[in-house]
């Protein structure tokens, strides 16, 4: 767009001077192109280093001051943990709609604070926002191009569809391949015990490996077997997350300006292209087969043992073409793993056994919970949903460590919220921890893991919009019910099974889009006699 705009530019002045004689036709060319040059990079300095500091209407918002001259606040967010800044930032505007802050070329980014701003961005305007172009190349190289990145009256409709599949009551018939992937990491666990039932054992994998399993049955019914001989899936999935090297990163942020991905030679990234194209294939055969089966009245039996998309199957009556499926299944399985490129239900449970082991009277408050009530090997919902004091755990869990720190938007067009005029392409983010951890809504003890504040909470913390683990208004998570009852169903199985208590060599890695252990989750594990 600046380009176009210094090209008309370039173009009439030039015309301008030919007209008054002071170039010559055969000139014209070399005069208007030194021209837009020149323009270009005085527009470019003028909007990195006049326009946010004295012209933008957004200049009073509240923010971080200083910074990088030309990256404003990027270099310190790769430097800090996921979060750590946002939570700064809000503690010192508590009630502010927005908080502005300057990034990359001191583009402009408002963070969304309050719970009415929350609510215009999410819900009433919810369509005048949309995804940046930049995070769906990055994000959509792994999550595909499905409903995660659809606008407007495409993505209402695409949500329409799902709604049924994805509908409570069909998330509670998938609890038992919740529970069967549940047993099995807990066979694994003990596994690797030692003789007197105990050992030090790094969790963050496992958690991984079991919720990829999870969704691969229950969303796709699909075997990935990660968690013992990974299938070619499992394998080419591994290879694309292995995404998050500095390199790769690299490669993709690239790749946003010049399309690379498919002839830069180097290893990583021809073995990310492959997997890429080796997970699609494999995915749209399997649509393929499900399809026929469906075609030929193949599929019999209860629809209770039904995955979801073999349920989107039948309730569509077969409608959707095979790319549409593929959207969502391609959607579905990273999804899990990531809204946004990285772990969600993996990282809850990961961060919720951290809280444990730093919190043990919760710890053995919810055993003793789960013991009491649970009296099968496989609990049923109702079990799983009576049990408060667990409830409270993951309700803290995703306020205490929202598992997608950000999530970001663009303004598609002008908007007004609360007083402040966002103009059209204004980048916008969202980051639960600002609601999340403000005392003027949760109370004095924000910064503190309290599972019984849900008992007592304020009134301000009942408002939905400032609990956004899970986002909300139309594009709120599709899979929380899902993810719900797949962290209840592989909590439950944990702590009834194990102890779990710190070795203190966990560290939150810095600079990543979650708050990943940096060299994984090592904990004491034991066997709960
Ligand atoms: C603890 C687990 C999870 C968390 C914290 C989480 C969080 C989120 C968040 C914050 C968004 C909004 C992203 C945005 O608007 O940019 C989102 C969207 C989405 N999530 Fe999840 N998610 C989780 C699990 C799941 C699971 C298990 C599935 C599928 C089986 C899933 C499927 C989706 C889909 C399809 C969307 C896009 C919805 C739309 O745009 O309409 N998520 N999730």
């Amino acid at each position: 767009m600046d380009v176009a705009k210094c090209a008309i530019v370039s173009v009439a002045e030039t015309v301008l001077l030919l007209k008054l004689g002071r170039v010559g036709r055969h000139g014209f060319l070399d005069q208007a192109f030194g021209l837009f040059v020149g323009q270009y990079i005085a527009f470019k300095l003028y909007f990195v280093l006049i326009w946010p500091f004295l012209v933008s209407p957004l200049r009073h918002l509240p923010g971080p001051k200083g910074g990088n001259l030309v990256l404003g606040q990027l270099l310190n967010q790769v430097k800090a943990l996921p979060s750590e800044l946002e939570k700064k930032w809000m503690a010192d505007a508590q009630d502010a709609p927005f908080i502005r802050y300057l990034s990359f070329l001191n583009t402009e980014v408002l963070m969304v604070n309050s719970a009415r701003a929350h609510k215009a961005v999410l819900q009433t305007k919810c369509y005048s926002f949309v995804k940046p172009k930049y995070y769906e190349r990055v994000v959509g190289e792994i999550a595909g191009h499905g409903i995660l990145f659809m606008e407007g009256e495409e993505h209402k409709k695409q949500r329409k569809l799902l709604l049924a599949p994805f509908s409570f009551s069909n998330i509670k018939r998938l609890l038992p391949f919740f529970e069967v992937k549940a047993r099995e990491m807990s066979g694994i666990i003990k596994s690797q015990l030692g003789p007197d039932g105990y050992n030090v054992l790094e969790v963050s994998e496992l958690l991984s490996k079991t919720t990829l399993d999870v969704v691969g049955l229950a969303a796709l019914g699909y075997e990935l077997n990660s968690l013992s001989t990974p299938s070619q899936l499992a394998t080419s999935y591994g290879k694309i997350f292995e995404f998050a090297t500095p390199l790769q990163i690299l490669i993709s942020v690239v790749h946003q300006f010049v399309p690379i991905r498919q002839w830069l030679p180097l290893k990583t990234n021809q073995s990310f292209v492959e997997a890429n194209a080796t997970v699609r294939k494999i995915l749209r055969e399997h649509i393929q087969k499900r399809k026929s089966e469906f075609r030929e009245g193949l599929i019999k039996g209860e629809k209770a043992n039904r995955d979801l998309l073999t349920l989107m199957i039948e309730e569509s009556k077969d409608t959707w073409s095979e790319d549409e499926m593929l959207g969502y299944v391609v959607t579905a399985l990273p999804a899990d793993v990531s809204p946004s490129g990285h772990e969600t239900t993996a990282g809850a449970l990961t961060w919720t056994l951290y809280a444990l082991t730093l919190h043990t009277k919760v710890q053995d408050r919810l055993r003793a919970e789960v013991l009491s009530t649970v009296t099968s090997s496989s609990p049923s919902y109702e079990e799983l949903d009576n049990m408060r004091f667990l409830n409270n755990v993951m309700k803290e869990v995703l306020r205490y460590y929202p598992p997608a720190p950000t999530f970001p938007r663009q303004a598609a067009e002008d908007v007004e919220i609360e007083g402040v005029r966002i103009p059209q392409g204004t980048l916008i983010m969202i980051a639960p921890a600002a609601p999340q951890y403000n005392t003027h809504i949760w109370g004095p003890n924000a910064e503190q893991f309290d599972p019984d504040r849900y008992d007592h909470l304020p009134e301000p913390a009942n408002d939905p919009y400032v609990s956004l683990a899970f986002s909300a208004g139309p594009r709120v998570c599709i899979g929380k019910s899902f993810a719900i009852l797949e962290f209840k169903a592989i909590l439950t199985e944990l702590i009834r099974n194990f102890s779990f208590e710190n070795t203190g060599l966990v560290e939150p890695q810095k600079s990543g889009p979650s708050l990943r252990p940096l060299n994984g989750m090592r904990l004491k594990v034991r066997l709960v006699s």
